[in-house]
């Protein structure tokens, strides 16, 4: 048994937090050791662990390690059961080697979430013992890094390729075929944006995109949507993108929908907490990425950043990146970049900013960035999934007791929050 104390500082207060291991080892089986640790964490915390401070969510990018804030670990065994599901034992606590205990993850969890996928709308499914494991798995990613890798998520290898290659193949074409689709104001936003016309903190991107969001009509939600009121240019080469998209959009609908099922339980909420007026009718947003060679841009126009450090805005991000370039560049506690390498097959999953509010901060969304320094071109293609356009977001109650009674996040409207976002987001 080892115990150790540390000190770390959140946001606006310091903390010591004694962390107690047990680790039991060496079970001998023939001629052969195999080792096995179990841990038992044991968090107990010196101070109050809470500050009472309000911090609108606008100010929190500002903030220079919005990362890991002052954060409770509450282990899901302890927690009370919640509505809906009836707990009747904690899920299994095996060692995983993708998950680094503690704060400063050096690598991004890879979960295969078959389980979530086949189960979680069976209402049988609550004492699952796979499903409560994928659960924990998931409350752990998204307490330590934030991101997670998933597999058996049960969406075609092939069409995540054909998805990545037509989106290469549009960015092949030349200038002026791309701009037929060109984002403006008047499209709503939606269309083709050129290389360095996406800025960050003021910063042009090194990357073109195509953006599409939920079809809006003219009036629905007033005069929030209106800067995004439209529906979506697609390339019509090649010929069949549209169909193409709009599928693979309606599979990552589905897909997101089940994943923040596997989020509401591994936060101890009911499982259909994102349903109804927070995500029933979840907005979604997908942006179609292309990384230049940095040396095929001209030296005028060229920054360091394919798409410079932010966290993403909604609830869950699904990317679906090329198999061979090391480009996604995730930040830990300490401040290192930790690259999301590619796993063939995988989306690269992550928490964005309504979660953070909706946890009261159990959650985090991680900054992340993208550097293409690889001799080829790179596409991504993300998937936003969203809450309710119109969705007054805020700590809810559960997560607020878990948290020290108060509320660390003033309401957002999510609408707000995007449009915000990108009204700010290019030099048009
Ligand atoms: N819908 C999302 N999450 N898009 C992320 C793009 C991030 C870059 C953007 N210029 C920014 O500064 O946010
Ligand atoms: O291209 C990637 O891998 C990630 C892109 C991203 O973070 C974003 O568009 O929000
Ligand atoms: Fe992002």
């Amino acid at each position: 048994m080892a115990i150790q104390s540390y000190s770390y500082s959140g946001r606006g207060s310091e903390h010591t937090a004694y962390r107690i291991i047990f680790f039991g080892q060496s079970n001998r089986i023939g001629f052969h050791y195999i080792l096995s640790h179990f841990f038992l964490t044991l968090w107990f915390y010196k101070t109050p662990h809470m500050t009472s401070k309000v911090t609108p969510l606008s100010q929190q990018s500002k903030i220079p390690n919005p990362t890991q804030p002052n954060r409770t670990i509450t282990p899901l065994f302890a927690r009370p059961p919640a509505a809906g599901i009836a707990i009747a034992r904690p899920p299994p606590r095996g060692f995983s080697p993708c998950i680094t205990m503690g704060s400063d993850f050096k690598a991004i969890p890879l979960i295969d979430i078959s389980p979530l996928v086949g189960k979680i709308d069976d209402p049988s499914m609550v004492n699952d013992e796979d499903l409560l494991q994928v659960v924990q798995m998931l409350d752990d990613a998204c307490r330590e890094a934030g991101f997670f890798y998933v597999k058996g998520h049960g969406i075609a290898d092939s069409l995540m390729k054909e998805v990545r290659d037509v989106t290469q193949k549009f960015f092949q074409l030349p200038y002026e075929e791309k701009l037929k689709i060109k984002m403006t104001p008047q499209s709503g936003y939606r269309g083709y944006q050129r290389v360095g016309e996406n800025i960050t903190k003021g910063k042009p991107d090194m990357h073109e995109a195509i953006d599409c969001y939920t079809p809006i009509e003219p009036g629905k939600y007033g005069d929030l949507a209106k800067p995004m009121v439209g529906s979506n240019l697609w390339p019509k080469y090649p010929s069949n993108f549209d169909v193409l998209l709009e599928n693979y959009i309606s599979l990552l609908r589905d897909l997101s929908r089940k994943i923040m099922r596997g989020i509401a339980l591994a936060l101890g909420a009911p499982v259909d907490a994102f349903e109804g007026t927070t995500a029933g009718d979840p907005f979604w947003v997908c942006r179609l990425i292309g990384y230049p060679v940095s040396t095929d841009i001209p030296e005028e126009q060229r920054t360091d950043t394919g798409c410079g450090a932010h966290t993403d805005y909604g609830l869950l991000t699904l990317v679906n990146q090329d198999d061979d370039i090391c480009a996604l560049e995730v930040r830990n506690q300490s401040g290192e970049w930790i690259y999301a390498k590619p796993i063939p097959g995988t989306f690269v999953c992550n928490i964005g900013d309504m979660l953070k509010v909706w946890s009261n901060g159990i959650y985090q969304p991680t900054l992340h960035r993208v550097v293409n320094n690889s001799p080829r071109y790179r596409v991504s293609v993300a998937f936003f999934y969203e809450s309710n356009f119109d969705a007054a977001v805020e700590p809810v109650e559960f997560c607020r007791e878990r948290t020290g009674g108060v509320a660390k996040y003033e309401k957002v409207v999510y609408g707000e929050h995007l449009v915000q976002k990108v009204l700010t987001n290019f030099v048009m």
